[in-house]
């Protein structure tokens, strides 16, 4: 077994060392993250300059750019072999509902899935690390029970871990995604230049978190893991919209 782990926080957070340090004894494991935090760069590739990749002490490879191409340059040459198998996180905080198209964690996750290889996003329910090394037992067990289960062909899967000790006892919920309301307001400043500047404003609270959702499963002490796809069409509006333009 050859597993490829990355984040999107960077190299050096907690959540990934948590996550790697979980995972010794399951196979061979490679680790190329960010060099600096990358969250909200959700499938961002870098085309428009070089990317730089140097070996951290801990032999942890660190990239000039998104957990996306951190990956994509693993899966494409640098490492020299195809893993079986692709995990990124340990997310500090939620990636839930619409979450998961920022997400650079879920990204790293995503890129193995477009080259094919079984891949998991791992995140913690709640920012601030607390009880991270449950998860990271709870992220171990998942990928034991999904290993145990035959990777077969690839797939993505999302899953979001509350900030328990107990987590990796918690029972485990299939879910779909749920959906936030929009983005709280912007966070206007003036700069110590005199420029006024903006901050991106909070998450929207849950606006569907009904029951069968990953909201739902984390609020009700679950362990949540959401099966992923990334086609876009909107199947159901295509022959609506044939009708629509005459076509
Ligand atoms: N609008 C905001 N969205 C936020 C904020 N903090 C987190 N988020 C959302 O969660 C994910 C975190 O995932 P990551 O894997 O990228 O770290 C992020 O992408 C956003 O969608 C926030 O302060 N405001």
């Amino acid at each position: 077994m050859r597993i490829l782990i990355s984040n999107d926080d960077g190299y050096l957070a907690p959540g990934l060392a948590a996550l790697v340090k979980a995972c010794e004894g399951l196979g061979e494991i490679d680790v190329i993250a960010p060099e600096q935090n990358a969250s909200g760069t959700s499938n961002s590739l870098t085309l428009n300059r070089p990317l730089n990749v140097h070996r951290a002490a801990n032999g942890f490879r660190y990239v000039s750019g998104t957990p996306s191409d951190g990956v994509h340059l693993a899966l494409s040459g640098l490492l020299g072999y195809r893993p079986d198998l692709v995990l990124s996180g340990i997310n500090n905080g939620a990636n839930m509902g619409d979450d998961t198209l920022y997400s650079g964690t879920v990204a790293a996750a995503t890129e193995g899935y477009l080259f094919g290889i079984p891949s998991i996003a791992f995140s913690q329910a709640e920012k601030g690390w607390g009880e991270l090394e449950a998860a990271a037992r709870t992220a171990r067990s998942v990928v034991e029970q999904v290993i145990a289960g035959g990777l077969g062909q690839g797939f993505l899967l999302n899953v979001n871990i509350p900030n328990r000790a107990d987590a990796d006892k918690l029972p485990r919920k299939i879910t779909r995604l749920g959906r936030r309301h929009s983005a709280e307001a912007i966070i206007e400043q003036v700069s110590p230049r005199g420029e006024i500047i903006y901050w991106i404003g909070p998450a929207g609270d849950a606006r569907d978190a009904g029951a069968g959702t990953d909201f739902h499963a984390t609020a009700n002490g679950q362990v949540s893991i959401t099966p992923l796809q990334v086609d876009l069409t909107e199947h159901a509006s295509l022959g609506s919209w044939a009708q629509r333009l005459g076509l």
